[in-house]
């Protein structure tokens, strides 16, 4: 580890010597939290994996250049001897056998104490898609994870209901999802540079926690997002074996899920389960993301263009090829195939079309379940038993490794073959509704909202805002890809996809919203609107919605 640390809050109090570490904001407790002895780990970890993370995101910027000139993602070539060659993963810890059922949801203490208590096998605790990352939120998701490790998370709501969690053996298996490697946490300085956002919620965790959870034969366990490639994977192993040896845990005591919720690295599980092989439990299908990278990574191919997002559903083409490759992959390998999130939540006003909402949840359960996934994602506690009745009657184990899927055969062209439909009316609005409203709650700190009964977050909102960005694009593309006379895409009752429509869904929004101050962020619809407008106009496409919108955070 690095030499003593300096700590400057605000005021330039310097609490040691050497290097600094300099917090730009403050929120109630976070002394508790950053230490000097925790900042003096996230200072060594800046250190020693800054200039590996910036060396991978400019891997990123220039593959994506190569598809933007017209090259396709495909298997490597280099990496041929680590598909072919017969390896398994690490034998899985207790705690992760048996994950059929993974609640998901925000940090904050009211939602960690009921998904702890919910019945569900398994909790990912979520500083990604569905946490809007202001310092507050970060800091009370922090100190809710180390209260709920230590067993003393209590909340007491304004409604006067108090919540205490269940016994430990009642509670759902503890796993953090630390933000991406392209996300900075700019309110942590070190040597005056912002440092990486995964460095900061993962190093954090472990530093806090990893003793607490060693005695009750748990470790911290950890789902890693948005990974592009087989480097980016052995960048987080040599992360975690660092921070091994620096708090004094068993080598492989951190384990890993990794979600594959990019195309590249579709091309890549072997590779990726390769490269953590002494720690990883699994993949998992993150669906939405995956949507929107397919989307992102193949923006300029103008016959890859996907219909409407209400239309892209798992048996798409490219999504069921995906995640039967991926449970193949994970058979084959000793890990768990865990599948992905319905986006339908419990609709409590109206029981016909709630009704309806979990006949599309059972659906999609009995769809993986009968696919040979291990376990899968619910949004909500009240979807529980009913993705848990699926996968019992299914899955009379604790997993089912032992489906092999040798019958799956999946290359190149399956991966990359595009969903066929339209785009609608509602569909195109739907897409900039979703996207204003998202922006304007993120904006306000919150990271993911009920929209029409569906469970909207950044991976959701990214899908709508490259969607109006592809289709928007699509003549000028068209024609960079060579294609002569290109048209506008249509909607499918003619109408051109051009900047007018979009001018005018987005002027026509605020009417159709009514009433703002019932919306979450509703004071930040204006300054939503604004950004989705640019995103849109923009002549290239944004990589990520949460980075410009991260700039106007707290
Ligand atoms: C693409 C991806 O990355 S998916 C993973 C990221 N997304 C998620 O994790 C989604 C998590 N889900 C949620 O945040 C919520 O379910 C929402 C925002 C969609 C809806 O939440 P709400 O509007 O509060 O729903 P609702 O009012 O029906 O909730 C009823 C109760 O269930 C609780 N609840 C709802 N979802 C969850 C959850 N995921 N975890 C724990 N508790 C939950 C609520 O806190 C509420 O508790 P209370 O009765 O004690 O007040
Ligand atoms: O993180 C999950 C996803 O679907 O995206
Ligand atoms: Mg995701």
């Amino acid at each position: 580890m690095s030499s003593a640390v300096a700590l400057k809050q605000d005021s330039d109090q310097t609490l040691g010597s050497g290097e600094a570490v300099q917090l730009t904001a403050t929120a109630p407790g976070q002394q508790d939290l950053l230490t000097p002895a925790a900042l003096e780990l996230l200072a060594d970890l800046h250190q020693r994996f800054e200039p590996a993370r910036q060396a991978r995101l400019a891997a990123r910027r220039q593959r994506q250049v190569r598809f933007d000139a017209g090259e396709l993602p495909d298997f490597r070539a280099d990496t041929r001897a680590i598909r072919e060659a017969d390896w398994t993963v690490a034998s899985l810890p207790a705690a992760l056998l048996d994950r059929r059922v993974e609640i998901t949801g925000p940090v904050d203490p009211k939602m960690v104490i009921n998904a702890l208590n919910s019945g569900a096998n398994c909790f990912m605790a979520d500083f990604e898609d569905s946490t809007s990352p202001t310092w507050a939120n970060l800091i009370a998701g922090q100190q809710a994870m180390r209260a709920a490790v230590a067993g003393t998370l209590e909340h007491l709501a304004g409604n006067g209901k108090r919540y205490a969690l269940k016994p430990f053996a009642e509670q759902a298996v503890l796993l953090v999802r630390p933000r991406g490697w392209h996300l900075d946490e700019k309110h942590v300085l070190v040597d005056g540079q912002p440092m990486s956002a995964s460095l900061f919620d993962a190093g954090l965790f472990a530093f806090h926690n990893a003793a607490a959870l060693a005695p009750k034969d748990r470790g911290p366990y950890f789902y890693l997002p948005k990974l592009e490639c087989m480097e980016e994977a052995a960048l987080w192993n040599d992360v975690f074996g660092h921070v091994e040896r620096a708090l004094g845990l068993p080598i492989g005591q951190i384990k890993v899920t990794v979600l594959i919720e990019t195309l590249p690295a579709a091309f890549e599980m072997d590779e990726i389960l390769h490269a953590l092989r002494g720690r990883i439990a699994g993949l998992n299908c993150g669906r939405w993301d995956y949507i929107f990278s397919y989307i992102k990574t193949l923006r300029a191919h103008p016959d890859r263009v996907l219909p409407e997002r209400g239309q892209v559903g798992m048996t798409a083409p490219f999504l069921r090829a995906y995640s039967e490759l991926l449970i193949q992959t994970c058979h084959r390998r000793g890990a768990h195939a865990m599948g992905g999130m319905a986006a339908q939540i419990p609709i409590n006003n109206d029981p016909a079309a709630n009704d309806v909402a979990l006949a599309k949840v059972r659906a999609d359960k009995l769809r993986e379940v009968t696919a040979g996934h291990d376990g899968t994602w619910v949004a909500h506690p009240a979807l529980i038993p009913l993705a848990r009745e699926v996968f019992d009657e299914r899955m009379p184990g604790p997993h089912q490794q032992h489906v092999a899927r040798t019958d799956v055969c999946v290359g190149r062209d399956d991966l990359l073959k595009p969903a066929v439909g339209t785009v609608t009316r509602a569909g195109f609005d739907g897409n900039v509704e979703v996207c204003v409203r998202y922006l304007a709650a993120w904006l306000d700190g919150g990271g993911c909202v009920p929209i029409h009964w569906l469970m909207e977050d950044a991976a959701t909102a990214e899908i709508a805002r490259a969607q109006l960005w592809q289709w928007l694009h699509h003549e000028r593309l068209a024609r960079a890809a060579g294609h002569a006379d290109p048209e506008p895409l249509h909607l499918d009752d003619g109408t051109p996809i051009d900047f007018p429509l979009l001018d005018r869904a987005l002027i026509g929004l605020p009417a159709r919203l009514g009433d703002r101050r019932m919306l979450p962020g509703g004071s930040r619809i204006n300054e939503a609107i604004g950004m989705l407008d640019r995103l849109s106009h923009a002549d290239t496409l944004e990589d990520f919605l949460t980075i410009p919108a991260y700039r106007r955070l707290d």
